[in-house]
């Protein structure tokens, strides 16, 4: 079974798709982590990032085992991994790994940008979470603030704005909700209401099918 989560920058995708995961014995994969980890790559080594076939030599020769590195998380890695992940050979490469993660069993949740469009398709449930961007900032602000990232509130939603923007407008594998998607708006539900309003969507769809 696949739960595909999708949905714009620091919605709780990620929040709510490990605490499902974990509620219902899947196994979670954040597919922003390797856009990360491949933007990573190319800032560690000093290569542009708008070097496309760069990007794409370190998206086909990614090393999957440290997606749990710290450094990942950062706001500066997010924006560069929004840039990277525009390219059609960056996603190519990345997609055999994600649709092999999405066939394990009992079953498992992928959270991103593409995953009910692109990555499966066919998922059992899709989920479209969001928020406004504001609140969105303001959660992340937070998040930062305890990860030691004293960076402005103001800053943060510029950066949300812009990659969002970024996006949702690139030409491969935009970000958008998949016409069979549940929408979830999380802006007045803290990380326990979504779950729990998640859990019902999920429930109520199974027993539909
Ligand atoms: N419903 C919620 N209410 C309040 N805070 C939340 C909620 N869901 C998640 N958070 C917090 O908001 C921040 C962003 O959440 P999370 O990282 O899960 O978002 P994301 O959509 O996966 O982000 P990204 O797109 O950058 O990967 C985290 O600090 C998380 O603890
Ligand atoms: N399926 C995905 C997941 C992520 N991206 C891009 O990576 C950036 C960082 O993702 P986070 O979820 O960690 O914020 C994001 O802004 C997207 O550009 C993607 O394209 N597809």
């Amino acid at each position: 079974m696949i739960i595909a989560i999708d949905g714009p920058a620091a919605s709780g995708k990620g929040t709510l798709g490990k605490r499902l995961a974990d509620h219902l014995g899947f196994a979670h994969l954040d597919t922003g982590l390797l856009y990360r980890a491949v933007a990573a790559v190319l800032l560690a080594r000093g290569i542009p990032l708008s070097d496309r076939e760069a990007a794409a030599r370190a998206a086909e020769s990614l090393d999957v085992s440290h997606l749990d590195a710290p450094d990942l998380r950062g706001a500066a890695m997010g924006e560069a991994a929004s840039v990277i992940s525009a390219y059609q050979p960056v996603r190519d490469a990345l997609l055999a790994f994600q649709r092999q993660f999405g066939r394990q069993e009992p079953g498992a949740v992928l959270d991103g940008r593409d995953i009910g469009t692109v990555v499966c398709p066919d998922a059992d449930v899709k989920l479209f979470i969001t928020a406004r961007p504001e609140e969105r900032a303001r959660r992340r602000h937070l998040e930062l603030l305890r990860r030691g990232e004293d960076v402005a509130y103001e800053t943060i939603l510029a950066d949300i704005r812009r990659r969002d923007e970024r996006d949702m407008t690139r030409p491969t594998a935009p970000l958008k909700a998949a016409a069979d998607a549940i929408t979830l708006d999380t802006t007045n539900l803290d990380a326990d209401a979504a779950f729990r309003a998640a859990l019902a969507i999920i429930d109520g769809k199974l027993r539909k099918s």
